[in-house]
């Protein structure tokens, strides 16, 4: 019998990924499955490659029996993998994070290019025998400000390249660091000033419920007469029936879009066929040289994976053994909720650069091993943000390439080390807050945490003691304290039926400044937000996603 594992490689890998495969695994390269054919192959399958043009669906899991034990997607994004599924099925994820960052930001410029001159409608026309050399005047590069939005990955290398073009390059990302921009020439700025001021805007931010649209009627408003966009990160960040509507207004003089909310989009899809528009077929990562990168990347991890070994790239990687997670889960989950707090406590423009952690704890310094803490807090803070995942191999790594630092102390208590931790405290230097009493008296954002009865509860804001647990999400306003404020944030929010879960008011003294912290089970909605920030003793309110 064949003892070789089976690796059904679903979409286009390059030659060298493949080879790597083959070493290893019986290899079937079958492309444009139908969702059924693909439900009824996996069942053979103990590994199944992907790009982004493959759904791999809870049916894929639920088809294969159990045998399916690694997903590999060439390239960045893993939206079309169900990976709450591929979790609860034990089914590890890996991606190829790398490897096509030069390819999307260099097709990222040919788009920037192509439309500032109209190339590909001059090339429609020409081929349709027309020579329209006044209709085709194009606008120039140079001396004009490009805004990036989101410097990350593709997003500086864009920036890089923009700057050799002789353009004015700012960008916006609430997360980035000042002086890696500076570095290469770049200011961050605000997200309306980069509006504002920018006669190009190139996206380079990860699809998130933040970004979801963030290009709509409003932010389209805000934008310069004849702003220029161009997209290769997620379709999803731009509202596409806003932007048809911008570009008939004239507001948006030309679109170059790669990617799209549905791919491929419908046939009939007014943004595609808008004469200003310049659109590619998903193809940011498509060069010969990216396709080998990421085959090579995600075949070693494929195989690694197969081998029983945790990869660096492993998108759904449990982080600790179950030996050691029955103590510490309550403080894992803690820890990346923490991060994920604080990390949306950042103001716009501020970057994220000094991050401190103090564990509170009675027990001797060596008895507590904090790698996998800060695994989590560092998780919580850079996935809700960007296109990486963090697992337990790349944790550290990973906060250093994106000029994090983490330094920790342990706080040493008194009395009985029955639990490993007391508190957890993570607070952000240097920033400056969406929630101004986020700020503690030392100047820095501070979130603590504590575990009590197995459940993770927020017990500190700024200087403020708050208790309210972290399931849900979580509403933060500040105020002066005084009678009858639950009762009138709870009544908007029972209006649109949103469940509240807790509710705790920390203040300084009776009377004085108070923060209060709401629990609640669904996502309030725009307008309910609204009213409460109009509350007229509310001072300041942040929603914060768990
Ligand atoms: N068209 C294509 O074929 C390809 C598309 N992509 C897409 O490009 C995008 C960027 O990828 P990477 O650079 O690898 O990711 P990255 O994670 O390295 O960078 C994303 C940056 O966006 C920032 N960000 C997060 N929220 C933001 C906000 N609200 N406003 C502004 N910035 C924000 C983050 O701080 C981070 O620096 C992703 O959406 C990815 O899926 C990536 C490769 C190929
Ligand atoms: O890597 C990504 O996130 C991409 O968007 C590229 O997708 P693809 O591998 O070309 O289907």
């Amino acid at each position: 019998m064949d003892s070789k594992p089976t690796v059904l490689v679903a979409e286009k890998l390059g030659e060298a990924g493949l080879k790597l495969l083959k070493e290893f695994a019986n290899v079937d390269c079958s492309y444009n499955l139908s969702p059924e054919e693909l439900c009824t192959k996996i069942s053979l399958c103990d590994a199944l490659v992907v790009r982004s043009g493959t759904k791999v669906t809870r049916e894929i899991f639920e088809s294969s029996g159990g045998r399916l034990k690694v997903v590999g997607r060439a390239g960045v994004g893993i939206d079309n993998v169900d990976l709450a599924a591929a979790t609860e099925h034990g089914c590890l994820v890996v991606n190829a994070p790398t490897a096509n960052t030069v390819a999307a930001a260099e097709h990222g410029i040919a788009l920037l290019t192509a439309m500032a001159r109209n190339v590909a409608q001059a090339d429609a026309s020409i081929k349709a025998g027309k020579w329209l050399r006044n209709k085709y005047v194009g606008v120039s590069l140079v001396g004009k400000t490009l805004a990036v939005m989101g410097f990350g990955k593709v997003g500086s290398e864009v920036a890089r390249r923009a700057k050799g073009l002789g353009m004015h390059v700012i960008a916006h990302d609430p997360y980035a660091a000042a002086d890696r921009a500076r570095a290469i020439g770049v200011e961050l700025v605000s997200f309306d000033e980069a509006l504002a001021s920018a006669d190009f805007i190139s996206l380079h931010m990860p699809l998130t419920p933040a970004t979801k649209k963030i290009l709509n009627d409003e932010t389209f408003a805000k934008m310069k007469k004849g702003v220029r966009i161009v997209n290769v990160a997620r379709g999803g960040v731009i509202d596409e029936e806003a932007l048809v509507r911008a570009l008939d207004a004239g507001i948006v003089a030309q679109a170059a879009l790669d990617v799209f909310t549905e791919e491929p989009p419908p046939q009939d899809s007014k943004l595609i066929q808008h004469e200003n528009v310049t659109a590619t077929p998903h193809l940011g990562a498509s060069t010969t040289e990216a396709q080998e990168g990421v085959a090579i990347e995600v075949a070693e991890a494929v195989v690694g994976a197969l081998k029983g070994e945790l990869s660096a790239t492993a998108v759904n990687a449990p982080m600790v053994p179950a030996e050691v997670l029955t103590e510490l889960k309550p403080f894992v989950v803690l820890a990346e909720k923490l991060g994920r707090l604080a990390v949306q406590l950042v103001a716009g423009g501020s970057g994220v650069k000094s991050v401190k952690v103090k564990y509170g704890s009675a027990r001797a310094p060596d008895d507590l091993d904090t790698r996998l803490l800060r695994a989590m807090i560092t998780k919580g803070m850079i996935e809700p943000i960007s296109s990486v995942f963090i697992n337990l191999v790349n944790a550290d790594f990973t906060a250093k390439q994106r000029g994090l630092q983490i330094s920790e102390e342990r706080i040493l208590l008194d009395g009985s080390p029955e639990s490993p931790i007391e508190f957890i405290q993570v607070q952000i230097a240097n920033v400056e807050s969406k929630f101004a009493s986020a700020i503690s008296d030392s100047g820095e954002i501070r979130v603590e945490g504590r575990v009590k009865d197995g459940v993770p509860h927020l017990t500190k804001v700024g200087s403020f003691e708050v208790d309210v647990s972290l399931e849900g999400s979580i509403i933060l306003c500040s105020q002066v304290d005084q009678p009858g404020m639950i009762g009138k944030v709870g009544s908007v929010l029972g209006e649109e039926n949103v469940n509240v879960s807790f509710m705790s008011v920390g203040r300084i003294a009776p009377r004085k400044q108070a923060v209060m912290a709401i629990g609640v089970d669904e996502q309030p909605s725009k307008d309910s937000l609204k009213k409460i920030g109009e509350i007229p003793a509310i001072q300041e309110f942040v929603f914060l996603g768990l």
